[in-house]
């Protein structure tokens, strides 16, 4: 992949799990920071997701999990490429069968709160690599490269 798009986009080194059925994903960041709170997250892969990829901030935090298979089946329901996590899945078998690319930190059967609080479509980071709305997302087993 590194090869094929070139030197010139980031590539995130920070190190994530594969779980969804599609291996490798690209498309457009959308993104949200958020805190052990999947409300927003869950409000956005409800709505049109045209090919983009959800990149969500959660602080690295493994202590609940941001996404499920309900949310990720609604990902697939409307049309997003792939969900990053920087956090917990839970449900990650069924996951494994979507038609989504999915990557995350790890798992954990808790559930987060729904509150909606955080932030929607504005910059995140993921360790080194800082990711804007609109960026290009090319994702495969080897990593996260990023457009400017
Ligand atoms: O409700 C949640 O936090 C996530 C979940 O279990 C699902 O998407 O199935």
């Amino acid at each position: 992949m590194y090869d094929e798009r070139g030197p010139e986009l980031a590539s995130v080194s920070l190190q994530f799990r594969d779980f969804g059925a599609v291996a490798a994903f690209s498309g457009p960041a959308r993104t949200i920071q958020c805190h052990r709170d999947n409300g927003l997250v869950k409000a956005v892969l409800a709505t049109p997701g045209n090919g983009s990829v959800l990149v969500v901030d959660g602080g690295g935090s493994l202590q609940s999990a941001l996404m499920g298979d309900m949310i990720a089946q609604s990902a697939v329901d409307h049309g997003w490429a792939g969900v990053i996590i920087n956090g917990a899945i839970r449900d990650s078998v069924a996951i494994g069968t979507l038609d989504l690319g999915v990557k995350a930190l790890g798992t954990n059967p808790a559930k987060s709160a729904k509150d909606g609080l955080g932030h929607l479509d504005g910059t995140v980071r993921l360790g080194d690599v800082q990711i804007r709305p609109g960026a290009m997302i090319y994702a495969d087993p080897d990593g996260i490269l990023v457009s400017g």
